[in-house]
């Protein structure tokens, strides 16, 4: 067994928290070797529903987890973290967009930024989750200046798990058998859901998933608004937005940062765009990427037709808007 890492969960009350807090905590995510001393972050109101989480975090009587540190202190929290899921924001209710979310938990990334740069290890890897993810996660690197960019992701992963999981029902093979689905962009409803560069193992042949479905007009349309919109459609269901596959996604999202991707294999994680693919520089965009010890790289050389530049330019048209928007609020905060 290794020494213990300390690992922060934001909004360690909250929905998403009571799923995700169980898949680190029992080894899912830093490995089953991988001892944790689990930093809990709420806000003061909250302080007693936090002290019935740390209760069942310890009866769940889990051999990796060393200690539990609830807190509603943000120094205490984010003190010598090596890695940070920043769940912790207020969710959209049925009929809003997520950028509605954007003056309200804007500046929580700010004060979470701040704190970052202060507090945690320099290599922190840092996931945020709370929305609108993107521009929080482009604020949070803003205010914390000493920690690399490249620290700071949002995640878009639960978009590509719904994308991945909506592909494999429409060839009937089972999900693992589908691969490299990409999410370009902002976790909103401009999202890119793009499966052209998809593969599908269809008896023991892989396939271009283009070919498999064979319906061009499909993947184009309905698929993408279906991507777009699952969200809203889990808020309409159940009232409350997706909890368990977002947490499920934020495990997922910090395994494949932390134990790197298979040969072959990309994951969208939305990362400081550095211009590729003619994104503009400085916002915080989901690209297909590919992780070796602990870095990603964005995959290049991908072909990118004339649709999906145009949905490339919706998308990143509406991160620059969020941009002006959050910086604008920072700056009044
Ligand atoms: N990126 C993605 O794919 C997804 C993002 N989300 C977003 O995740 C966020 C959390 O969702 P839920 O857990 O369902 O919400 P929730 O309302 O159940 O929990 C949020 C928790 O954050 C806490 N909180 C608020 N301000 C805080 C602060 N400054 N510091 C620490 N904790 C704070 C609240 O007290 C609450 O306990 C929302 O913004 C939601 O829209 C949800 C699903 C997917
Ligand atoms: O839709 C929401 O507001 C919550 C979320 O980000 C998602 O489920 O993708």
């Amino acid at each position: 067994m290794s020494e213990p890492i300390r690992v922060v969960v934001t909004g360690a009350a909250g929905q998403i928290a009571y799923s995700l807090l169980y898949m680190i905590a029992k080894g899912d995510v830093f490995g089953a070797d991988q001892t944790l001393i689990l930093h809990l972050l709420d806000i003061v109101p909250m302080a007693g529903v936090l002290e019935g989480v740390v209760m069942e975090l310890a009866d769940c009587a889990l051999p990796l987890l060393r200690q539990v540190v609830p807190t509603t202190d943000p120094a205490v929290a984010f003190k010598d973290v090596s890695a940070a899921f920043l769940v912790g924001a207020m969710p959209r209710k049925e009929g809003m967009e997520r950028k509605d979310l954007l003056a309200s938990n804007v500046t929580i990334f700010k004060a979470q930024g701040e704190a970052l740069d202060k507090y945690a290890k320099k290599d922190v890897k840092v996931l945020v989750v709370g929305n609108p993810a993107n521009t929080n996660a482009l604020v949070c690197s803003h205010y914390a200046p000493s920690i690399p960019r490249e620290n700071f992701t949002a995640m878009t992963r639960l978009d590509q798990n719904r994308a991945r999981a909506h592909i494999a029902v429409k060839v009937n093979v089972p999900v693992d058998d589908v691969k490299n689905v990409i999410i370009w962009g902002n976790h909103s409803a401009t999202q890119f859901p793009d499966a052209k560069h998809a593969t599908a193992k269809i008896g023991l042949v892989e396939k271009s998933v283009y070919d498999a479905i064979n319906n061009q007009s499909y993947l184009e349309e309905d698929f993408v608004s279906i991507i777009q919109k699952r969200g809203a459609a889990v808020i309409a269901a159940r009232k409350m937005s997706s909890a368990m596959s977002a947490a499920k996604a934020a495990s997922d999202h910090m395994k494949d940062w932390w134990n790197g991707t298979s040969p072959g294999n990309f994951v969208s994680m939305a990362v400081v765009s550095d211009g590729s693919y003619g994104v503009p520089k400085d916002i915080v965009f989901s690209f297909p990427v590919e992780i070796k010890n602990k870095e990603w790289t964005i995959v290049q050389g991908l072909d990118v037709d004339e649709f999906a530049r145009s949905k490339l330019e919706v998308t990143s048209q509406e991160l620059l808007e969020e941009k002006e928007e959050a910086m604008a609020v920072c700056s009044q905060d």
